[in-house]
């Protein structure tokens, strides 16, 4: 007796030192730097995801007593088991609560009604090992969907390190490129015409157009000249600025970062509230069940029968399967800025692609000078490179390549201007270059009448020209020739074979985008597109009722990558389409892969009604014809939980593989790039 006495004290001393626990104080785990500070600019956190972290974890305590209790006693001293049934209904006030709520406030029948029926007419038939059971196995798949989420947000960060973005900082006289993430407040970043601003500052040299419209949703570009302030994720349009950094570019990442985290967290409560959505539809059935089979198979059945609705546990698969699959893509490298986007991706019947840089290598080639009559073709390539050094834009890379090859010196060039779309403007010795497309041209009344370039034969059908001009006198063409990526032919195919319709669009001249359309068997495709056209496009296909994906690599692509359903870029895209798009891959090659795993999501969510549904109707059938009891039904429960699981976390054939080239690691300077502790998951 005076055993019994004492276990009784000790096990509500304990008991009551967890509830009373204060939430633990959360140590950065040793080889995570410690949070940065936090940017005022971005809202707090909502506190809702750490008061349900803290009470998941102590469901999972008290389960963990209940179970030890329900063992014990059993064992050893059967006069205290019913403490354990005590122990359940303290541990369940919570689920309790909240059905009262639903009855008393909603006017409902959900399924923590059910929860509370089972538990109490369980627990009130001295089922004790059986409620413990059931609920520790509840309060457990709870917990670990919390532990997934720490793993998932470790391969997020290291896929978010594998993106990083690289910025100009001024050193002394020279420029150099940096991790955005080392970068600190007072330095000096230097953002060229076509660039994204990577950080909040001051502008102290320079004059430039600024596209807001991602932050103010403001048309028009500002003109932002010293000492204007300027802000991330905002684009320089024209001109070229220093700006002093007053948001420190650590910060700028870490935001980013925990933005991600967020947006993921969010998606996966609404995941949860979807399993939810299941769980409460079947609870009325099931109540009912339990009631009208009374006269039938007695109270232990009606009981057995009020704990047959497995699907519950759909609220906690769902999102641990999304997460297992979020986690896979960050394994393989693929950045997904928004767990909502891998589900997005299960409904795309539309690819729609876009050509210079994506389907071709970011590296196109100049194969031909066209000089106009006394020009010299070394002069013309020279005038060329000078007003492309600092563009990203492939043809601009492909310019400035080749005159590097022949050796040519680039003379000083000011006043860049960026017309997307069209070409640029610089200013040589007073006098404007210009260097673009035929209709940007005939737009500054250029004289391009004389001049017929495009060429019938079939390779030269693929190249693309660029118009260049000083002043209004057409000095001569270059032509650039494009590598189609090697792995394109195969990925197109495969994403034919899965049925999808497939677009090609580009701001270039018809011929080039007409010949690759054909030659890769694309069904529809548009040229001379401006980035609203773009735009326009996905916005068509999409009021037709079509999910499109837009896949692009240009800042002439960003209206177009927010515009649609799921958007893509990869590495070696311009900076402004990889802040644009909610994928990153490593690789393009990686598209169908990403395909199927958004498909191996939504095969694993039917898999799991299968493995839960499956013993469920057994459970039932077994209660109606076969005499089961409360007993026979948890062993079933158990059998649910455990195929969940497997499910969910049997190791499949990874549908993503590893995308990264094959020894690919992430440099080391990149792992210095601190991110935040996930504090609000
Ligand atoms: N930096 C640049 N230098 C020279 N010409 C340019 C530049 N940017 C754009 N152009 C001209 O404007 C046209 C359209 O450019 P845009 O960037 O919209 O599309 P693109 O790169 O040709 O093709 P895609 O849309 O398939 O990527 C180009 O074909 C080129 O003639
Ligand atoms: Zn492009």
């Amino acid at each position: 007796m005076f055993l019994q006495i004492c276990l009784l004290v000790a096990g509500l001393r304990y008991g009551r030192k967890l509830l009373d626990r204060s939430p633990p104080p959360e140590p950065p785990p040793p080889d995570e730097p410690a949070p940065l500070p936090a940017v005022p600019a971005r809202p707090e956190p909502p506190s809702a995801a750490a008061d349900e972290r803290e009470e998941i974890q102590r469901q999972f305590d008290l389960s963990l007593v209940c179970m030890g209790l329900a063992t014990v006693t059993n064992l050893f001293i059967p006069q205290l088991r019913a403490l354990s049934g005590v122990a359940v209904l303290y541990a369940g006030l919570p689920i309790m609560r909240r059905a009262w709520e639903m009855i008393v406030d909603e006017k409902r029948v959900g399924a923590e009604v059910l929860d509370t029926a089972g538990m109490v007419t369980t627990v009130a038939t001295r089922h004790y090992v059986s409620s413990s059971l059931m609920f520790f196995l509840y309060a457990g798949s709870r917990r670990l969907r919390l532990m997934t989420e720490r793993v998932v947000q470790d391969s997020m960060a290291d896929a978010f390190r594998r993106h990083a973005e690289f910025v100009w900082v001024q050193q002394g006289d020279v420029e150099a490129r940096v991790p955005l993430a080392s970068v600190r407040v007072g330095d000096v970043v230097v953002v060229d015409a076509g660039a994204p601003i990577p950080v909040d500052g001051e502008v102290l040299r320079g004059l430039a157009l600024v596209d807001q419209h991602a932050l103010t949703g403001e048309a028009q570009p500002l003109e932002r000249g010293v000492g204007d302030r300027v802000f991330a994720a905002t684009v320089v349009c024209s001109g070229r600025i220093h700006i002093r950094v007053e948001t420190a570019g650590d910060a700028t990442v870490a935001a980013e970062f925990a933005g991600m985290l967020d947006r993921t967290a969010d998606f996966t409560s609404s995941l949860e509230a979807q399993g939810q959505q299941i769980a409460d539809r079947m609870a009325l059935p099931t109540l009912t069940l339990g009631a009208a089979a009374l006269p039938l198979v007695g109270p232990q059945g009606s009981i057995a029968l009020l704990n047959s609705s497995f699907l519950d546990s759909m609220r906690m698969f769902i999102p641990l399967s999304m997460l297992q699959h979020l986690r896979s893509a960050a394994d393989a490298g693929v950045l997904i800025r928004d767990g909502r986007s891998l589900q997005s991706l299960g409904q795309v019947d539309t690819i729609v692609f876009d050509k210079t840089g994506t389907l071709t290598l970011g590296q196109l080639r100049v194969r031909r000078v066209h000089p106009c009559r006394g020009v010299d073709p070394d002069e013309l390539l020279r005038l060329a490179a000078a007003a492309e050094h600092r563009q990203s834009h492939p043809i601009a890379r492909a310019i400035v390549d080749e005159a590097s090859r022949r050796g040519l010196e680039l003379p000083a060039v000011e006043d860049s201007t960026v017309e997307l779309g069209f070409g640029l403007c610089v200013v040589h010795e007073g006098r404007p270059i210009r260097i673009g497309s035929r209709r940007f041209m005939v737009a500054h009344d250029v004289d391009v009448a004389g001049v017929d370039v495009d060429d019938d034969a079939q390779h030269l059908r693929l190249a693309s020209h660029v118009y260049v001009a000083l002043g209004e006198r057409l000095l001569g063409v270059l032509e650039l020739e494009p590598t189609v990526r090697p792995e394109i032919e195969g990925l197109l195919k495969s994403l034919r074979d899965r049925g999808f319709s497939l677009h090609l669009v580009s701001g270039d001249h018809e011929t080039p985008t007409a010949a690759l359309a054909d030659a890769l068997g694309f069904d529809h495709y548009q040229s001379g597109a401006l980035p609203a056209d773009k735009a326009q496009l996905v916005t068509e296909l999409q009021a037709r009722g079509r999910r499109v994906c837009f896949v692009g690599d240009g800042i002439n692509d960003c209206l177009a990558l927010t515009r649609a359903a799921v958007s893509v870029s990869f590495d070696g895209a311009s900076p402004a389409a990889l802040d644009s798009a909610q994928i990153v891959l490593t690789d393009l090659a990686a598209l169908p892969g990403l395909f199927a795993l958004a498909d191996a999501y939504e095969r694993d969510v039917r898999r799991l009604k299968w493995a839960l549904g499956v013993p469920s109707a057994l459970g039932i059938a077994g209660v109606l014809v076969a005499g089961y009891g409360v007993p026979a039904m948890t062993a079933l429960y158990s059998v649910s939980m455990v195929a969940g699981l497997g499910v969910t976390f049997w190791p499949h054939a990874p549908a993503m593989g590893n995308t990264a080239a094959p020894g690919a690691r992430v440099p080391e300077d990149l792992h210095a790039i601190e991110l935040p502790a996930a504090a609000n998951w």
